[in-house]
């Protein structure tokens, strides 16, 4: 499994910027308010200093009842602009989230199938769930938390300078300490927590499988084998937090430690400074205040340090899905990008020339097929298992892309298409189809996000999804999980349905009623003649009645098109075919 792509740290910036400059008056406003409460924040110190000088000077109970009242209004002058910071902050939070999933389910969405078959779905999901909501935390929590508490800081020490710029130099004296510890721990901190979402992700891969595969774990006795595999998965995540919760426990006491020590300092040099008359009490006072006020931002700043090293590496994590290089997007020999091609209703001739094909680093499976399909032909590809034919079908539907020669559309290889318009030129239909949480309208508009209420009705009928009169909702029933659960012919329906709003003119059709029962099977077939009608059709066919009702029978042995011809061409030849056909037929 090769894992999805993890973006680097400018990717990570830019993307950081960009949700920045997508709301920036929010930002604006936020930064503006956080920094009135903070100036508001810094007046008690002083004026508790003020309140020392003049009980000093022989003041009177007036003046500190004065100095005592601006305090007062000071602190809720601080508290009220704080307050309506974060709510601002919250709210530009929760937009910028919003706006991250919706990146990222249509990054993911975009992602070719053979891409998530390679990384696993584990890791897909663990960049779905975890990383999504790690980054969102760090948005909406952390980030605001790290700006307010970075603007006090900085109005903090400049208000001990103010007071005198000696008591600001001896009050820096735990900084280079903080600093040296904190780059430290950020060197290690960004491959540390990268390692351990990537063992996060692969125990959620290896429960999820064991889970979803549970009867055949059961029926082939895999139990102790696969708690096994997960053990060591867990054991591979211990240790990658063992790892993180090192870094932590020099980091944070080190810090804690750094703390103390510029009170101190600030304490004995100011005592040195009021003996010379250089500094008032009141003043001594205002700068402990403020270095104590300042204990508080900063174990803010260095606590949400760790987990915005937690939200950058799942930041990354998450961009990275963005990135994945669609093997369909660059020319494997010269690294440029390809042309898109443009949109064409008519069936097209699909060619396939000296197509080889292995998977990952495994031999061949395909070796050097050639076929040209014509258009509105209908082809059936028969063979032994394993013989080859579902790799031939991905590669005849773009999915995958030949290692040697090429599968060409009209004279374009069919990886050169984009995408979104390769699916709606050729489709390939299997036996999954998954009904998507969500009403009937909403999971055929996943095919033509504009058709009609009409054409969607249409298309129910060209299928025969007879169950659709029975709905008590039409086209707004609630399908899914905890509402209408679909059967397994009645879902495969609604597949074929989607293909007909979807109108491609090239079908491939691997084994899509294999696993139904006879009953399903026929009622399904009888639906997918509707669709075929006009259509080029290339059928695996596991029942030899397909491929006696093709044009033309190919059949496929061992990575290899052995025989090409019509049904009765094939009989007459006496060959494989016509050995597979009496069998079939007794
Ligand atoms: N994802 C994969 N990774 C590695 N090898 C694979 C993968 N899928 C298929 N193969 C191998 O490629 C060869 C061809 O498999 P393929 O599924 O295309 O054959 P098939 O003719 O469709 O078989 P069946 O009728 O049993 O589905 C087989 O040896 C198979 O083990």
């Amino acid at each position: 499994m090769s894992g999805l792509p993890v973006a680097d740290r400018q990717v990570v910036r830019r993307a950081a910027l960009n949700l920045i400059a997508a709301d920036r008056r929010a930002v604006a406003v936020v930064l503006v308010l956080h920094g009135a409460a903070a100036v508001a924040g810094l007046a008690p110190p002083w004026l508790l200093g003020r309140i020392v000088d003049e009980v000093t000077a022989g003041a009177g109970a007036a003046a500190v009842d004065r100095l005592a009242l601006a305090i007062g209004g000071c602190v809720l002058a601080h508290g009220l602009l704080a307050r309506y910071a974060q709510y601002v902050g919250h709210r530009f939070g929760e937009r910028s989230v919003a706006r991250l999933r919706e990146a990222f389910v249509a990054r993911a969405l975009d992602l070719p199938i053979s891409v998530i078959e390679r990384a696993g779905t584990g890791e897909l999901a663990t960049r779905s769930s975890v990383d999504v909501t790690t980054v969102g935390t760090t948005v909406r929590d952390v980030m605001p938390v790290m700006v307010i508490a970075a603007t006090q800081l900085s109005l903090l020490f400049g208000a001990i300078f103010l007071l005198h710029p000696l008591l600001g130099l001896v009050a820096l004296t735990g900084l280079p300490t903080i600093v040296a510890v904190t780059r430290w721990y950020l060197r290690r901190a960004r491959p540390a927590y990268l390692a351990e979402g990537a063992a996060t992700a692969e125990l959620t891969e290896a429960l999820t499988t064991t889970a979803e595969g549970a009867r055949t774990v059961e029926a082939l006795r895999l139990g102790a084998e696969r708690i096994g595999y997960g053990r060591q998965r867990i054991g591979q995540v211990w240790a990658t937090r063992r790892a993180t919760l090192a870094l932590r426990s020099v980091f944070f006491p080190v810090v804690e430690a750094s703390y103390a020590l510029p009170i101190a300092v600030v304490l004995l040099f100011g005592g040195f400074l009021l003996d010379r008359g250089m500094v008032t009490l009141g003043e001594v006072v205002a700068a402990a205040l403020y270095l104590q006020q300042a204990i508080e931002p900063l174990d803010r700043l260095l606590l949400w340090m760790e987990q915005a090293q937690r939200g950058l590496a799942s930041f990354a994590r998450v961009l990275g899905v963005g990135q994945q290089s669609e093997p369909a997007a660059t020319s494997v020999a010269t690294g440029t990008p390809r042309p898109r091609v443009p949109a064409s209703a008519r069936p097209g001739r699909l060619v396939v020339r000296g197509a080889r094909f292995s998977y990952a680093d495994g031999p061949d499976v395909l070796h050097g097929i050639d076929l040209v399909v014509r258009p509105g032909e209908r082809l059936a590809i028969v063979g032994p298992s394993g013989a080859g034919k579902s790799t031939l079908a991905r590669l005849l539907a773009g999915i995958d892309e030949p290692r040697e020669g090429v599968v060409s559309l009209d004279g374009v290889a069919v990886t050169d298409l984009d995408p979104a318009e390769r699916r709606r030129r050729i489709a390939l239909v299997t036996q999954e189809h998954h009904v998507f949480i969500g009403t009937l309208r909403d999971n055929l508009a996943f095919a033509a996000p504009d058709a009609s209420d009409e054409q969607m009705r249409a298309a129910l009928g060209a299928v025969s999804a007879d169950w659709y009169a029975d709905l008590p909702d039409g086209l707004d029933t609630q399908l899914g999980d905890g509402a209408r659960e679909l059967g397994a012919a009645d879902a495969q329906q609604l597949a074929l349905a989607r293909l007909v709003l979807a109108d491609p003119h090239t079908l491939i059709l691997d084994e899509a009623t294999a696993a139904l029962d006879p009953t399903t099977a026929r009622r399904t077939e009888r639906a997918l003649a509707a669709v075929v009608n006009g259509r080029t059709v290339i059928a695996i066919a596991h029942r030899l009645n397909t491929a006696h009702d093709a044009d033309r029978v190919a059949v496929l042995e061992d990575g290899r098109i052995t025989e090409l011809g019509s049904h009765d061409e094939l009989v007459r030849a006496g060959g494989a075919y016509a050995a597979l056909w009496r069998s079939w037929h007794g």
